[in-house]
């Protein structure tokens, strides 16, 4: 019995000279069991394919002869970005059709203790961990001119292996907003199987934030305040308070890689390049995709798809990547010097993200080491603009020594964010340099209307967090923001200085219909053909809650889309 490895390489079942357990025996046999075992970490994926015999993808191919030899075969589907989108449109081709997938990702492997071990985001996330694009803001002229972190995940996985691992599905409402704004397609009812296509390969649950006797805590003196609990923001309504869901299983983050492509990984369908930057896109006279231009272990290569090319690069990469490639503003390429393709003036524009304001006190006493979750908390609540969905989310997390700057540590935390906001930024080429990050505009709280929810949400957060039912848990002398805040114009510049970007960056190549829409409803970049993309980048605006499984289902509804089975 043989056994495909990654790359049409046929490799015999039990690998030549590996003593082998009857368990062992059985699990090669069983691809659902080698799955398991992977997720639940008693096989790692290098040893599965080292195993095998096989080099993997995620390992072999990102050395330069590997990516040289994947390079020339023929690909039926070529997708830049192996993030939350990424991955599981890759898995959605592979399961419905006999397509042959290359999967190229810029960063490595995410088979790490620190992506796997979901107590570690932090350090997965932060800016020189290796693991991340170490992307800033400009100076926000309405948060005290502070540079804000725009991170995101560059490994496989994507901002999934570096992410805070809180899972929410977004309000129904939602993609009917979409739908309404010329996505076409993209309802509830539409997306719907997408969005439950999820559950399965992830599974998200309460379990760990629901045991903690603070957590507990802080439900009860959420409903003393007259919020209802809900067992389940994900299921019949959003609102209420709520213990957070996580995607961890046995303490082991769920990742979009992880989750989606193991069982792949075996696949000679599925080729994975890893260390390998997309450095543009080519295109011949009548603007058909030609090829994508890689740059990997300094040296360049050029592979083509036999069908289409899809962008997964994310909100930040992904209108860098085109501006590159000649699509967006033809007035700002021109001023670069970049031939223009496309002249696509909403590539970059519309970006916008959720902005935390954050109130917290120190406790009493550190938590008990049984204590190991941080986003433990969850309220959706308020009238939101969009009719049927919440103004607020409500994250309360657990900040244990060490604290996260400029939050001091043993210490909970009760951030808000206003799931609408109406500012508008952009990203755009600072060079036509490749290796030159882009400048990053979000405009945070450049409306009136967006300062005035904020500083209402920022009165909720206090709030609870100076709750009658928390009071035993808290310290009185520190605490965020402090006594002397109690006019108007020092809650102001309390929320100046205690607001982030909350890391869920989204529409900068909108999809609709209108003029500056960047992608038709089908994903395919308008004024050029054989070029779809699929990530957090295409949404027309944010959906009421954490990004990661929206971007998931952007994914898996493009697989659909692309084989026609949407
Ligand atoms: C620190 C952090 C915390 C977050 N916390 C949460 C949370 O708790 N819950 C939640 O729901 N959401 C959270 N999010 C947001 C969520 O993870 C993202 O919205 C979502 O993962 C975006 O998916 P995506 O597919 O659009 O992009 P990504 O997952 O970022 O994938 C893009 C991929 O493309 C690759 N790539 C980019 N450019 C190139 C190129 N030129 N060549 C090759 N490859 C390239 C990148 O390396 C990356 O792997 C968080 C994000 C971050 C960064």
């Amino acid at each position: 019995m043989t056994i495909h490895g990654i790359g049409g390489v046929a490799v015999p079942l039990q690998p030549e000279g590996t003593p082998m357990s009857s368990k062992d025996q059985n699990t090669w046999r069983d691809p659902d069991e080698i799955a398991r075992r992977v997720r639940d970490g008693s096989l790692t994926r290098r040893n599965l394919l080292t195993l095998f015999g096989v080099s993997a993808a995620s390992v072999a191919l990102a050395s330069t002869m590997g990516t040289a030899a994947a390079a020339t075969r023929r690909h039926d589907y070529v997708i830049v970005g192996a993030g939350s989108a990424g991955c599981t449109l890759a898995a959605r081709l592979l399961a419905d059709s006999g397509a042959s997938v290359l999967l190229i990702e810029a960063g490595g492997t995410n088979d790490l203790p620190v992506v796997r071990d979901f107590t570690k985001s932090a350090m997965a996330a932060a800016p020189n961990s290796g693991l991340v694009w170490p992307y800033e803001s400009m100076p926000q002229r309405e948060l005290l001119n502070v540079r804000q972190s725009f991170v995101c995940g560059k490994l496989e996985g994507g901002s999934s292996s570096v992410n805070g691992m809180v899972w929410v599905l977004g309000n129904p409402a939602d993609y009917d907003r979409w739908a309404a704004q010329g996505a076409t397609g993209w309802d509830y009812a539409s997306v719907r199987p997408s969005l439950e296509a999820l559950s399965g390969p992830i599974k998200p649950s309460d379990e760990l934030t629901r045991r903690n006797l603070l957590s507990q805590a802080t439900v009860n003196a959420a409903v003393d305040l007259g919020y209802t609990f809900n067992p389940d923001y994900n299921g019949a309504t959003q609102f209420g308070v709520s213990y957070t869901q996580l995607n961890v299983v046995d303490r082991i983050r769920q990742d979009a890689f992880t989750s989606f492509l193991v069982p792949y990984l075996t696949d000679p369908r599925l080729t994975i390049m890893t260390g390998a930057e997309v450095a543009r896109l080519t295109f011949d006279r009548r603007n058909a995709i030609d090829g994508v231009v890689i740059n990997a272990g300094g040296r360049q290569f050029t592979v083509r798809a036999e069908r289409e090319v899809i962008l997964s690069t994310g909100t930040v990469n992904t209108p860098r990547l085109l501006q590159l490639s000649g699509i967006g503003a033809a007035r700002d390429l021109e001023r670069l010097g970049i031939p223009v393709v496309a002249d696509l003036s909403g590539v970059g524009a519309n970006l916008h993200d959720h902005l935390i304001s954050v109130a917290l006190r120190r406790l009493r006493t550190p938590e008990p080491a049984t204590h190991i979750t941080s986003m433990d908390v969850s309220v959706f609540t308020g009238r939101g603009r969009v009719p049927g969905t919440p103004r607020y989310q409500g994250q309360i997390y657990y900040l244990a020594e060490g604290g996260y700057p400029p939050f001091f540590g043993n210490s909970q935390a009760v951030g808000v964010m206003n799931l609408r906001p109406t500012s508008r930024g952009y990203v755009k080429l600072r060079s036509a340099d490749p290796a030159v990050p882009p400048i990053i505009q979000p405009n945070f709280l450049r409306t009136k209307e967006d300062l005035e929810t904020q500083l209402d949400g920022y009165r909720l957060a206090i709030e609870l967090i100076n709750a009658k039912g928390l009071r035993d848990w808290m310290i009185d002398d520190d605490a965020i923001p402090g006594p002397e805040v109690n006019t108007r114009k020092e809650l102001i510049q309390a929320v100046r200085t205690y607001s982030q970007a909350d890391f869920h960056a989204v529409g900068t190549c909108r999809m609709g219909t209108d003029r500056h829409a960047v992608v038709d409803p089908q994903l395919r970049v308008h004024g050029v053909s054989g070029l779809r993309l699929a990530s957090a980048a295409i949404m027309p605006s944010i959906t009421s809650g954490n990004t990661n499984a929206p971007s998931m289902m952007i994914g898996d509804r493009c697989g659909r889309l692309v084989l026609g089975n949407a």
